[in-house]
């Protein structure tokens, strides 16, 4: 059976891409899987940077196709930030940690000014493909004021979503992976990388 290793370690991602990218064709191993596997530095200056080096560690120590995930949430009344820091935002991922500096830091910015987007670029390697498949997503919404909600990961319980009148931490798994910006990112893989990929 031929593997591809998804190289995180963050469970939830790990649980959304479980739900959306496997086939019968391969297993779909995490870095969970190798609890023993040495941090990985994300040295780099972008999403696609940080995927990049993510993915070639992996990929090298296994020699198996492998894609990794660099994401994070860009507000705009903080111009930007955390963006590629935002699993370090705070404390070493601290989820409760980020969330709280993100609500302190936003403290008087009015509903209207709140709004934000979560990113993710993946970048899939293979041991037999000179050029790695890059894609991205995006998607936007508003920084509530208080976290509401216990699924999802991260911002999560802070993301609100206008139209559904709920956060990313409100809604299911099945129905996150159609909107967010990982769901649209895995689509977007999802339509190349059959094409794309040397299996030998
Ligand atoms: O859908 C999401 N819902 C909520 N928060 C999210 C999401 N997607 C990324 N985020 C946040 C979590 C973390 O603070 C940072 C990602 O950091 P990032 O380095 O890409 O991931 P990570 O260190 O958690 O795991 P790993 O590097 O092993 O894949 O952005
Ligand atoms: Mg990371």
């Amino acid at each position: 059976m031929k593997e591809i290793i998804i190289a995180t370690k963050n469970p939830g991602k790990a649980r959304e891409f479980k739900r959306v990218f496997n086939d019968q064709e391969f297993t779909l191993k995490t870095l969970l899987d190798f609890p023993d596997f040495p941090e990985i530095r994300e040295t780099g200056t972008t999403f696609e940077e940080n995927a990049t080096i993510k993915a070639h560690a992996v990929m090298q120590r296994f020699n198996l196709p492998t894609i990794a995930d660099d994401s994070g949430l860009e507000v705009d009344a903080l111009y930007g930030r955390p963006g590629i820091l935002s699993a370090r935002y705070a404390g070493d991922h601290n989820d409760a940690a980020n969330n709280a500096k993100l609500l302190s830091e936003l403290g008087g910015v009015p509903m209207e000014k709140r709004t934000a987007q979560f990113v993710s670029t993946l970048v899939f390697a293979n041991p037999n493909n000179e050029k790695d498949l890059v894609v991205r997503g995006e998607f936007k919404g508003l920084i509530g004021t208080l976290p509401q909600g216990d699924d999802g990961f991260g911002y999560d319980p802070l993301f609100y979503l206008p139209e559904l009148k709920k956060t990313m931490a409100e809604i299911s798994i099945d129905q996150k992976n159609q909107i967010s910006h990982r769901g649209q990112a895995i689509k977007k893989l999802e339509q190349q990388w059959r094409d794309w990929i040397n299996w030998y």
